[in-house]
């Protein structure tokens, strides 16, 4: 197999620009080689433009949390993906449980935003997740098939093999309670044969497909080692260099 980590940092609503810029200064030597494994950092917007100057190598990679899925035009406050991607951004988060649950994002509206950041040249990592409740009652399958099936609508394979799923049980951010690998092995699995009941297994085979939820640098390899995680999503351990870079140092 032979798909190459990925392994990202989403800071959510953290950080001073400052601080960005000095996380940027003391990570970017110390970062894997980008041909064994993608170092990527999702960022406030705010903070983007100026995190991407102060690199001095194409090691980290910038990925913003949102975007609107216009590139331009009378909508007051929207983040657009043209200017996204004109500042450097290669990555856009999309799709998060606290965008979809504070913003009551619909799958329809992360599906548009899917098509805008390749329409701009760009990739989206696309988060999916079941809550406590629908794990608990058997409905994990269903809800994270219809999850995947309507964000991936109108995308073709090309597209979907360059994309990133993650895999974020709701009941595993930012709670402590990370999942077992074995059951998040077992749905990222899931995930990998409804990409390919809807593309091909060649299709299924290339998609990158991440856990989330509690990773740190002392349970990551766990998932890392299941044969259908590809990489982390990762919160609360992305926002320190130290524990970013001990992140990423399992993946070598
Ligand atoms: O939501 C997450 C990443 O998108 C996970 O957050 P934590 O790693 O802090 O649990």
């Amino acid at each position: 197999m032979s798909r190459k980590p990925i392994i990202a940092g989403n800071w959510k609503m953290n950080k001073s620009l400052e601080e960005a810029v000095e996380f940027v200064k003391e990570v970017q030597d110390k970062l894997p080689d980008a041909s064994v494994v993608e170092s990527v950092i999702g960022a406030p917007a705010l903070f983007l433009p100026t995190m991407i100057q102060t690199r001095t190598n194409d090691q980290l990679v910038i990925a913003a949390q949102n975007c609107y899925t216009e590139d331009a035009g009378a909508f007051t406050g929207e983040i657009s993906p043209k200017l996204l991607a004109e500042v450097g951004v290669q990555y856009v988060i999309i799709g998060h449980s606290e965008r979809r649950e504070y913003f009551n994002e619909s799958n329809q509206f992360i599906n548009e935003k899917a098509k805008a950041i390749f329409r701009n040249g760009m990739l989206p990592i696309i988060c999916c997740g079941e809550s406590l409740e629908q794990r608990e009652s058997g409905e994990t399958e269903p809800w994270i098939k219809e999850q995947i099936t309507e964000a991936l609508a109108g995308l073709n394979a090309d597209q979907v093999k360059q994309l990133v799923i993650a895999y974020e049980p709701i009941w595993a951010i930012g709670t402590g309670k990370s999942s077992s690998a074995e059951l998040a092995n077992e749905t990222c699995g899931f995930i990998r044969s409804v990409v390919e009941e809807l593309y091909s297994q060649d299709v299924a085979n290339a998609v990158r497909i991440q856990y989330g939820g509690s990773v740190k640098p002392d349970n990551i390899a766990q998932y890392l080692a299941e044969e259908h995680i590809d990489g982390a999503l990762v919160g609360g351990a992305s926002l320190e260099p130290t524990s970013f870079i001990q992140l990423l140092e399992v993946t070598c």
